[in-house]
């Protein structure tokens, strides 16, 4: 019997029975009878509401997957999804079987999968541990040191203990850690400000070493609402003349004409007509409207609630009163095509299929394709249009529609004709192809789409410029007894006959060739990407260095793709929109999904802007977060150290820093500092190389320690200066009691100076040298390591950073010069005469400039360093003057293909000499393999 039940008494093989619509899928379930529309946003970030169909009933003991015809996710309603619209079949009600429940389900997946990211392995945390334990041992030497010191001058155990302990808090300073986040939280902050959100923060770092980016075409660099420019109908004779949509008018009645109202997936909700942009362009250009079947209007022999199109009143001559969508085989991005069964009222029963037209030619009777087929495809797909292939064919009516399987349906088709649709470009989609080229980043199409029309894109976009050849790659399979082959075309650029200038933007603009590597792209399809996996292997890294643009891709050969990128030590972003990237969008270092949800799970960043002007901007900030987390980490790094050679000096005369001395360094000084220093913003121009993306790199390190060096030059200095004073040592009875005496008259004695007139047990002439020196010596690190250009906003553009500095510094150089003695006494600080205080004034001063040379030839050095590495021509100097080699994959095969003269391969067909083995390539070059011998 049937019970209702809290969704968590729910246990895998329950049968549901779905009522209305609107219903958040509690668990995962099979649907088995009846078909529903979902809202699967939540899980892939599409927005077009997916068609659910049921499970084809077999009689086989077989496992449920197997029995799928096609995409078995076309038959699960996965929790967590909304179930919009559900439609019983002829029982009338919607039944699913439940799967999975709690987190074994598709939405446990995801959670799991957010609790426990993919470890990113990014360097930046390994080298910050490595920095700590450096720190820590730095800070063992101290309390060596300490223990030494205390234990000679025999003071008490407690005190030893205490005084060594406090050596490790002052060396490691608890906010390090803290200090490496700082630069992700601003700028997830101005990412959110542009609508681009993340679910993964610590990815943002990995934006800033992004070198390689793959786009998705459709959606993503080509606008989503695409326009039906025209369809081209066949008969036996070959292709029609093109019957253009441009002027409103609508495709007299035929077979082709049927098949656009009818072979689609849209659904109607709440009165409006919704589904893939594709399906509702075609839809509308029949001027046809749509209906559900139902008590008011019912048609006999169709099932009730079953969708309806019917020619609207003005439509021209139509002999049929309407057509019945029976059943669908919905469309997915692995099979490239849909189908339908339908009834025409009155009429056949029929079965139409649409789709990629090579797909719909396979299904199709070949004496029905025309002879054409493929030049007339050509002259579409030359000129960058979308296109799609109609085919049709009648079935018997005395079958029930649920006794048609997929396979008896799709085949022995009638070909019927092409649809033509226009792909714009996006206005943003030039721009930032070039900005993206000329910072040294690759760019690459990974697009569902034919390969012809990825190509044309691809050279309208900017990705492949005007001056680049193209090179075709073509891979097949082991047929019979030859082996699989490989053959390498050029694509030559024929004059576009049929050019309609007005679609895209101006192909004749110059596109700058600057920073563009290599003179040629490869192009590819799926298949050959998937023939080359198996069986050409070896030859798989040297077509990705220079492939450009892999068209007819699936889903699961998307994010293949991006993972061979990555073996190839590349940090790849993947930017794209629909639910067919979504594995590439989870595999990318960087995913960016252009969804308009707030936060799409399906990737790490969603960007509620549909363009790809995310994508620099992202990488903009990105670097600007390494920038700070570095600024941020070398401040604190210094800081702790300034405190620890301070204090250490201190210690020699079993002296310290008062509390009040620290509080003072450790609020007033650094935390300020710390909240203020990174404030500014992402350098808005994308420049041609990255910032280190390691913290143990030698410009950083040397820029560290030659900082270090320098203040501990300066408190060496100070601390023994001020011992050799003529008035150190004499008697204080008050702070500041020597303030309008000659030092002439001061008396020289050989005793330490005695603390009479100060309540604490700290004050000493060194205590306030050093504490001096070392707070304002740590205002001049914050000054100087604060990075601006290039990769961040200039310094002063900072102005609360800029603010703080100047009032700390003001302050203290007050406490410095002024005399209040109530001040004095709280900071336990001994007044010294004027000549001193500009004294110290003058170290500070020379610490200063030394300090500003010093970062900027380390600054000037790391860049130098870092555009000799990104730059191909000023590489090989460098390599050979310094035999300085990058260890990354890519870069070895980029220098590898650079010496080799035989490649690319042009105009040849090779095959595998291993069919079985999959690995042997008899395409053999002997300076290239002599090469690979040396890496
Ligand atoms: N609604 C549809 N009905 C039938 N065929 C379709 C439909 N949408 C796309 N196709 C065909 O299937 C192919 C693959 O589609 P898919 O969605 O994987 O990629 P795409 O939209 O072409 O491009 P991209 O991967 O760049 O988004 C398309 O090129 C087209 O020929």
């Amino acid at each position: 019997g049937i019970q209702e039940l809290e969704s968590r008494f729910l246990v895998p093989g329950d049968l549901l029975i779905l009522t209305g619509n609107k219903v958040q899928m509690p668990c995962d379930a099979i649907l088995i009878d009846g078909s529903c529309v979902v809202d699967e946003g939540m899980l892939t970030g599409e927005s077009i509401p997916v068609t659910k169909t049921p499970l084809p009933k077999m009689e086989s003991s077989m496992p449920w997957k197997t029995q799928s015809e096609a995409d078995y996710k076309r038959h699960v309603l996965f929790c967590g999804t909304e179930v919009i619209q559900a439609k019983g079949a002829c029982s009338g009600t919607v039944r699913a079987v439940v799967l999975q429940t709690g987190f074994n389900t598709a939405k446990g997946d995801l959670v799991r999968s957010i609790l426990y990211p993919k470890p990113m392995n990014f360097k930046l945390y390994r080298d910050a541990i490595r920095f700590l334990l450096c720190l820590v041992g730095t800070a063992t030497i101290g309390m060596i040191y300490t223990l030494c010191v205390y234990v000679l001058n025999g003071e008490p155990p407690e005190e030893v203990v205490k005084k060594a302990l406090d050596v490790i808090t002052i060396a490691v300073p608890p906010a390090l850690p803290a200090a490496l986040t700082t630069g992700i939280i601003y700028a997830q902050k101005r990412l959110k400000k542009r609508g681009i959100f993340c679910i993964s923060p610590q990815r943002i770092n990995v934006c800033g070493q992004l070198n390689l980016v793959c786009f998705d075409k459709t959606g993503t660099l080509t606008r989503d609402g695409l326009d039906l420019w025209g369809a081209v109908p066949c008969d036996r004779s070959g292709f029609q003349e093109v019957h253009s949509f441009v002027s409103g008018r609508s495709l007299p009645w035929g077979p082709l004409c049927a098949a656009m109202a009818s072979c689609h997936s849209l659904i109607l909700l709440d009165g409006t007509i919704q589904g893939d942009p594709l399906d509702l362009k075609m839809f509308e250009a029949t001027t046809w409207e749509m209906a559900v079947s139902g008590d008011d209007f019912h048609i006999k022999g169709v099932p009730a609630h079953a969708m309806v199109v019917k020619p609207c009143k003005t439509a021209s001559q139509v002999p049929v009163e309407g057509i019945a969508i029976l059943h669908l085989f919905p469309f997915s991005s692995a099979l490239q095509r849909m189908t339908v069964i339908v009834q025409e009222m009155g009429g056949d029963r029929l079965a139409f299929m649409k789709g990629a037209p090579e797909r719909v030619a396979s299904f199709c009777q070949p004496e029905t394709v025309p002879t054409s087929f493929v030049s007339e495809l050509q002259i579409y797909t030359t000129q960058g249009f979308r296109v799609i292939a109609l085919a049709y064919k009648k079935l018997e009516t005395d079958h029930h529609t649920t006794a048609f399987t997929r396979d008896k349906v799709e085949a022995d088709l009638i070909f019927l004709g092409l649809l033509i649709l226009e792909n714009r470009l996006k206005e943003e989609t030039k721009p930032v192809l070039e900005e993206l080229i000329s910072a040294r980043i690759r760019t690459v199409m990974i697009t569902g789409d034919n390969l012809q029309t990825a190509i044309t894109v691809a050279r309208k976009s900017g990705m492949v410029s005007e001056s680049q050849q193209v090179i075709l790659i073509e891979a097949n399979e082991i047929t019979g007894s030859s082996s699989a082959s490989i053959s390498w075309k050029l694509v030559e650029e024929k004059s576009i006959a049929h050019s309609n200038q007005d679609n895209y933007i101006n192909i004749k603009e110059e596109v700058s060739d600057h920073g563009r590597e290599g003179s040629y792209h490869f192009a590819l399809s799926g298949k050959s990407f998937q023939v080359i996996s198996q069986h050409f292997s070896s030859l798989l890294p040297k077509i990705l260095i220079n492939g450009t643009i892999f068209a007819r891709m699936s889903p699961g050969q998307k994010s293949s793709l991006v993972e061979e990128f990555q073996k190839l030590d590349y940090f790849v972003g993947m930017c794209g929109d629909g639910a067919n990237d979504c594995g590439a969008l989870k595999m990318a270092h960087v995913g960016i999904s252009l969804s308009e949800q707030e936060a799409s799970v399906a990737s790490p960043f969603t960007s509620k802007t549909p363009n790809i002007e995310c994508v620099p901007h992202l990488i903009k900030e990105g670097r600007a977060a390494l920038v700070t987390s570095f600024c941020m980490f070398k401040y604190m790094a210094l800081y702790s150290m300034i405190q620890y050679v301070g204090v250490l000096l201190l210690y020699w005369e079993t002296n310290s820093l008062s509390n009040y001395q620290f509080l003072f360094q450790d609020l007033a000084i650094t935390t300020l500092i710390g909240v203020t220093m990174n404030l500014n913003g992402a350098y808005p121009k994308l420049v041609p190389f990255r910032p280190a993306g390691r913290l143990i790199s030698p410009p950083l390190l040397l820029s560290v320690i030659l900082n270090l060096l320098l203040s501990l030059a300066m408190h060496i200095a100070g601390f023994i200066l001020v011992q050799r004073q003529p008035w150190y040592s004499m008697e204080m009875h008050s702070a500041c009691t020597v303030q309008n005496e000659s030092i002439s008259k001061l008396t020289i004695s050989p005793t330490a100076p005695e603390k009479i007139g100060s309540n604490g047990a700290f004050t000493s002439f060194e205590n306030t040298t050093i504490w001096f020196l070392g707070t304002i010596n740590c205002i001049i690190v914050a000054l100087i390591f604060s990075k601006g250009k290039p990769f961040r906003q200039p310094i002063y553009k900072n102005y609360i950073f800029v603010l703080v500095l100047v009032i700390q510094l003001g302050v203290c150089l007050f406490i410095l010069f002024a005399d209040i003695p109530e001040l004095y006494r709280r900071l336990d600080l001994l007044c010294t005469p004027l000549l001193w205080r500009v004294y110290i004034t003058i170290m500070l001063s020379s610490n200063f400039i030394v300090s500003l040379v010093v970062e900027v030839s380390a600054l000037r050095l790391l860049i130098t360093v870092e555009a000799i590495i990104e730059n191909q021509a000023l590489w090989t100097t460098f390599k050979r003057g310094f035999g300085y080699q990058s260890k990354s994959q890519y870069r070895i095969w980029q220098r590898a293909l650079a010496d080799d003269p035989s490649w690319p391969p042009l105009n040849q067909t090779s095959s595998s000499d291993m069919p079985e083995c999959g690995s042997g390539v008899s395409y053999s070059n002997p300076v290239f393999e002599s090469n690979e011998e040396k890496l």
